[in-house]
């Protein structure tokens, strides 16, 4: 596998407040690399820095081998990026007038054919030809992809994507997330706060934790090394959780002859959700 950004002894503070601490990972071609972290965690700091929007205190940041100051305008020929509430697009402009703005800034040829099918694609066809300032958080937010996709970049930097998307929006940015890597090879490096994203789209997954990195690695190894099953008891008056299938029986057997009601008696397995919540307790 092709190594294709390699950060190596990464920080960054604000205002002497350490945010990213001395962190080191790389990501691979075709990857769908998902960085996680409780709110605050860094995760657009990281982002931000990987884009060269925001300079780094100390360590480096290679694209190919190469450190990153040295592509100057190159890097956004070979990247793209929808960040966090960012506005990327033009409000007294339609939807069909900002995609053609953003083909030609790309200098890319794009028929009104295809253009409208991106939009039919993302549910926005009948807004074509509405200016955007009328358009609600998520429509906005699915234009900002459509225009992003637009420089067919080989590296796409999406911070919280799905974020105010409706269901059929949030499937289908998900199913072309999966194509674009498993199918054109692209890199993405995405960042989330929504379990279904995680479960159906990651790779590897870089877990931030006060500003070190908990966990890094592929996506089945971190559910396979956190996973607990754990017996759930439920009377009608309490609940009790027990991570060994023997104490669970007798402990139900106790219950039962003490004349407690038994509401259920159940294996669960660890959900992501479960395991993220541990991880950012612990931070
Ligand atoms: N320009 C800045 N100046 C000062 N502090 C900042 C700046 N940008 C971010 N921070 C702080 O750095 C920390 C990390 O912020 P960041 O936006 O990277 O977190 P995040 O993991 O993306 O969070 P969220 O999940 O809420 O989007 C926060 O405490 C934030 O307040």
């Amino acid at each position: 596998m092709k190594e294709i950004i390699k950060v190596s002894h990464l920080s960054k503070s604000f205002e002497d407040n350490p945010i990213i601490k001395d962190i080191s990972f790389s990501v691979n071609e075709g990857e769908i690399f998902i960085i996680l972290g409780k709110n605050g965690a860094g995760k657009t700091t990281l982002i931000k820095m990987l884009l060269h929007i925001l300079a780094q205190d100390s360590g480096e940041i290679d694209y190919y081998g190469q450190a990153i100051a040295t592509y100057g305008q190159k890097l956004y020929e070979m990247t793209s990026a929808v960040l966090e509430n960012a506005e990327n697009t033009y409000g007294y402009l339609t939807a069909i007038e900002n995609i053609e703005y953003f083909a030609a800034l790309y200098q890319r040829k794009i028929k009104k054919q295809e253009i409208l099918q991106l939009l039919e694609q993302f549910d926005l066809a009948e807004a074509a030809n509405k200016r955007v300032f009328n358009f609600s958080r998520g429509m906005k937010q699915k234009l900002s992809i459509i225009c992003s996709l637009l420089n067919d970049a080989k590296i796409l930097f999406l911070d919280e994507p799905t974020l105010g998307l409706d269901f059929k929006a949030n499937r289908d940015l998900l199913d072309m997330v999966k194509k674009m890597s498993k199918e054109h090879n692209k890199t993405i490096i995405l960042t989330t706060h929504q379990t279904d994203v995680i479960k159906s789209l990651a790779d590897r997954v870089l877990l931030l934790n006060k500003g070190e990195i908990s966990f890094l690695g592929k996506y089945e190894s971190f559910i396979q090394e956190n996973s607990l099953v754990y017996y759930l008891i439920n009377t009608n008056t309490d609940s009790y959780q027990l991570t060994d299938e023997n104490l669970a029986d007798e402990k139900l057997k106790k219950l039962i002859e003490e004349g407690e009601k038994i509401i259920s008696y159940e294996k669960h397995d660890r959900s992501i959700e479960e395991i993220l919540i541990d991880y950012y307790k612990g931070g």
